[in-house]
């Protein structure tokens, strides 16, 4: 029989009532998940602008903020019951029923029969933690991570990896058909093909962002448990580069040895508020970026000089200035201490400059793999006319202008749109245009000025695309759409109003966050009239 390491039995559920959520961390205005590893989440908070729609487009619902007992359900708080675990939902917690009412289980798998203890009720389901798996199923994993129990920045490393990219295949599938009204099987069906995963689906991101704290007397620096802003102090990261978490520790040790303060978020004293480092994959070089209250750090220069003795790849020491009492992990200052303002970094063969706060993708290899995939759905072939909206840095769009004959990216965030000129430069490509605005306002102005795209494609936020631009790409007519979506449930949406005039062709998830439920699609939509089957 197997024992899960949650195993806490002979604990009361009342006791064990979460703490309300603690607001997450912002990084340039945006949400951000409080974790360590969990840039699959921030990919995603990165763009949530409504969390609550966000809840509403899930298929697990948001958990309340304090257990309470409810009348009439056949289960009740703190109760211990056997459930035959029937699915994964999309964000991979098992679901079961128990006399038809749901419950959601963290940790259990589909095809598992698990003992569970009732920590939260609500009217039409409910949250369980796991106690043992009576029947476990064949995908279970062992998750190699040590504090995978405690983290909860990945989801899904327990279960088997090839089922990780079934179960997100599935999950496009099912949205595409509730949501979207598609068929997913048989004939005149959309293709949804089965998931791009990565041969190795470990070590993988280019990005680490650690709070430092305080614990009896010690730096400590890690990520912070579930629904809490207590740190738990940690080096290692299955998911992240290894540049990173030696970096990170590096920073820890000599912070701690040259007595920097660590920041106290409590009462909002001490100096060293994150350790954030950055590695391009494809050159090796490293930023370290020190996230302080005030610009004064004591011994600064040694510092430096042991940083940069310890970490032979570095190339960037920067500091950012955060003075604010908040949960925005950046500030408004940043001065570079030693070395280059921004390291480099190559997807394909467009190089990217990349800066202490601006965006790029945290996975490079499937970065790449998306991109490719962007392109083939986009069949450029040097002549034609192309829009990137939600362009960011430019990425899609500089990828596009190898192809093209002109590439229009439009973006919200200025600073986004200044690296993406600064990229186009650096790669001597002249046959982009970058304009900074929302995109349902600035591709309507297109229009208006006469530009007549080809092929258009989108890469919006989580919320998906406005309506307004919706309605001005069915009066453009572009021969293609290439709809590059984080969010399954909003692509469907958006895909059933394009429905209107295109033929949604295929769909290919990619897995861009291995160990999390977080599922990146890219679809190639056809206008009807040249639609050929
Ligand atoms: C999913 S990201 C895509 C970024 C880029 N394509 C990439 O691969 O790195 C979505 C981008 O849309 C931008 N954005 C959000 N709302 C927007 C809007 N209304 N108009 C234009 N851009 C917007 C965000 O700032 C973000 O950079």
């Amino acid at each position: 029989m197997a024992k899960t390491a949650k195993d806490q039995r002979g604990k009361q559920a009342a006791a064990k009532a979460k703490q309300p959520k603690q607001p997450r961390q912002i990084e340039q205005g945006r949400l951000k998940q409080p974790k360590q590893q969990s840039d699959a989440k921030q990919q995603n908070q990165r763009n949530q602008h409504n969390p609550a729609e966000q809840r509403n487009q899930a298929k697990q619902p948001a958990r309340p903020k304090q257990p309470k007992q409810l009348a009439g359900l056949p289960v009740q708080l703190g109760q211990i019951v056997d459930v035959d675990i029937t699915g994964l939902s999309h964000e991979g917690a098992g679901v079961g029923r128990v006399e038809g009412y749901t419950l959601f289980v963290p940790g259990a798998l589909a095809g598992e029969r698990a003992r569970v203890q009732v920590n939260h009720v609500k009217k039409n389901f409910g949250f369980a933690e796991l106690l043992e798996v009576v029947e476990k199923s064949p995908s279970r994993a062992l998750p190699p991570c040590p504090v995978y129990d405690r983290c909860g920045g990945c989801s899904l490393q327990h279960l088997a990896y090839e089922e990780q990219l079934v179960h997100k295949q599935q999950i496009v599938k099912d949205n595409l058909r509730r949501i979207g009204g598609f068929s997913v099987e048989g004939e005149g069906a959309v293709t949804v093909h089965p998931t791009l995963g990565m041969s190795d689906p470990w070590r993988y991101r280019n990005k680490a962002q650690v709070p430092i704290g305080e614990q009896n007397g010690a730096l400590v620096g890690g990520f912070y448990a579930e629904r809490s802003h207590e740190i738990i102090d940690m080096d290692e990261c299955m998911i992240q580069h290894p540049a990173n978490d030696e970096a990170v520790a590096a920073v820890k040790k000599l912070a701690a040895r040259l007595q920097i303060k660590p920041y106290d978020e409590v009462n909002h004293t001490g100096l060293l508020r994150h350790v954030v480092v950055k590695v391009g994959a494809r050159t090796g070089e490293v930023m370290v970026v020190l996230v302080t209250t005030e610009e004064f750090i004591p011994q600064k220069e040694k510092l430096v000089a042991s940083i940069r003795e310890q970490l032979s790849d570095v190339k960037s020491i920067v500091q950012n200035i955060n003075p604010a009492r908040t949960n925005v992990i950046f500030g408004d200052k940043t001065v570079t201490l030693w070395g280059s303002d921004v390291i480099y970094d190559y997807i394909g063969p467009i190089k990217f400059a990349i800066s202490a706060r601006s965006f790029y993708q945290v996975n490079p290899v499937q970065t790449e793999v998306l991109y490719n995939k962007t392109l083939e759905y986009a069949g450029a072939t040097g002549t034609e006319t192309v829009i990137d909206a939600y362009c960011g840095i430019g990425t899609i769009s500089l990828f596009l202008a190898q192809k093209s004959r002109h590439v229009y990216g439009v973006e919200i965030v200025p600073e986004a749109i200044a690296d993406a000129n600064r990229n186009a430069e650096l790669n001597g490509i002249e046959n982009v245009t970058f304009e900074t605005g929302p995109a349902e306002a600035v591709i309507p102005a297109w229009k208006e000025q006469g530009i007549r795209p080809d092929v258009i494609v989108v890469d919006p936020p989580r919320k998906g695309c406005d309506e307004a631009l919706l309605k001005t790409i069915l009066e453009m007519k572009p021969e293609r759409v290439v709809y590059v979506s984080c969010n399954p449930s909003t692509l469907a949406r958006d895909l059933k109003v394009l429905a209107e005039l295109y033929e949604v062709k295929e769909v290919q998830p990619v897995d861009m966050f291995p160990h999390t439920g977080h599922v990146e699609c890219c679809s190639l939509l056809v206008r009807r009239d040249i639609a050929v089957n």
